[in-house]
């Protein structure tokens, strides 16, 4: 990551919003935070800090690494389309989709969150612009990490964002639950709870629409699983990329959304956030941690509570 000082600031030829102008040049701390490994640079400012420091102690990642012990399957089967798949009667990767449509519309929207959504990977005969590889496409709005007073880094966007667009991928080092070095205190852990979800136990908010889950290639749906706690996460506190820096909030902006590409295995799959209605610019981008209260323990063994500082209306007051 490339740290910067004020006198290269003046030098740089960026577009700032005229809103975030007046501190711009003092704040930034970072001309992008990526190190040129998204589509789009991202910016980091503070002006909380005297001086102002960047967020350090990570490493910028794009896509998730796998831990030593964890094997992630490969998919064997994909579709034969050509270019974009555009017909669900001929897509052989609609078998998993219920319903007569694909997950997005044609302007790349999800239409209505589901359980899962299984969209083609790398095996299929379509090709990059592929209309059901939305979460796997590049970085296309542009977000800045900034600093808060009560929440430490948090993100925004300077883009207008419409409901339902693919904003980023939560991406850390995909590791097993039980395998954490829970001796030290790390907030970036992201349970992968789709079977909750899908299992309407204690899950994130309740998805809408499905997919045929029942079938043989999709990993078992066993009872076993459906009682135990989500066994693998994404850690994103030593890599990651910018969604770690993402808040919880109340009334959040942003909603997650289980997609599976490359494998089947749905206690692997990729965690996407989506816009979960139009998001005007300027705006901290947010998204319900969901969290129950009282659920989660130090390294002491003590239940921990979390204030909440989403600053919504309807805040909960408390993140855990
Ligand atoms: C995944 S990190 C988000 C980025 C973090 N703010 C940072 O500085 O890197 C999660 C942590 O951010 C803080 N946080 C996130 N949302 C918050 C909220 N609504 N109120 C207070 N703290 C929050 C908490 O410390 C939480 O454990």
């Amino acid at each position: 990551m490339e740290a910067i000082n004020s006198g290269e600031i003046e030098t740089q030829q960026y577009f700032v919003p005229i809103k975030l102008k007046r501190n711009y040049f003092l704040s930034l701390v970072c001309k992008d935070i990526s190190d040129g490994q998204e589509a789009i640079n991202i910016i980091v400012t503070n002006e909380f800090d005297d001086p102002p420091v960047a967020p350090a102690g990570f490493t910028y990642i794009t896509s998730n690494q796998v831990a030593k012990h964890v094997k992630v399957p490969s998919r064997t089967s994909g579709c034969h389309c050509q270019g974009s798949c555009r017909n669900i009667k001929t897509c052989s990767c609609a078998k998993y989709i219920k319903g007569s449509k694909f997950p997005y519309s044609n302007n790349g929207r999800l239409i209505e969150p589901r359980d899962i959504i299984v969209e083609c990977g790398p095996q299929c005969g379509c090709g990059p612009t592929c209309g059901n590889k939305i979460s796997q496409k590049t970085l296309k709005y542009r977000l800045e990490v900034y600093r808060t007073t009560k929440k430490g880094w948090a993100v925004r966007t300077w883009d207008f964002i419409p409901s339902g667009a693919p904003v980023i991928e939560y991406i850390g080092v995909l590791d097993r639950d039980d395998m954490l070095d829970n001796s030290i205190e790390n907030d970036y852990i992201f349970d992968i709870d789709c079977l909750h979800t899908i299992n309407e136990i204690d899950g994130r908010e309740r998805r809408l629409g499905g997919v045929s889950l029942p079938t043989k290639e999709i990993s078992k749906q066993s009872d076993e699983y459906i009682i135990k706690d989500p066994e693998f996460c994404i850690d994103a506190g030593s890599f990651g990329n910018v969604s770690r820096f993402i808040n919880h909030g109340c009334t959040p902006n942003l909603f997650v959304q289980c997609v599976l590409s490359n494998h089947l295995d749905v206690k692997l799959a990729r965690v996407m956030l989506f816009a979960a209605e139009d998001i005007p610019p300027y705006q901290e981008l947010t998204y319900d941690y969901g969290y129950r209260l009282d659920s989660v323990v130090g390294p002491d063994g003590n239940i921990k509570q979390m204030q909440c500082h989403c600053g919504s209306e309807e805040c909960r007051k408390r993140l855990y």
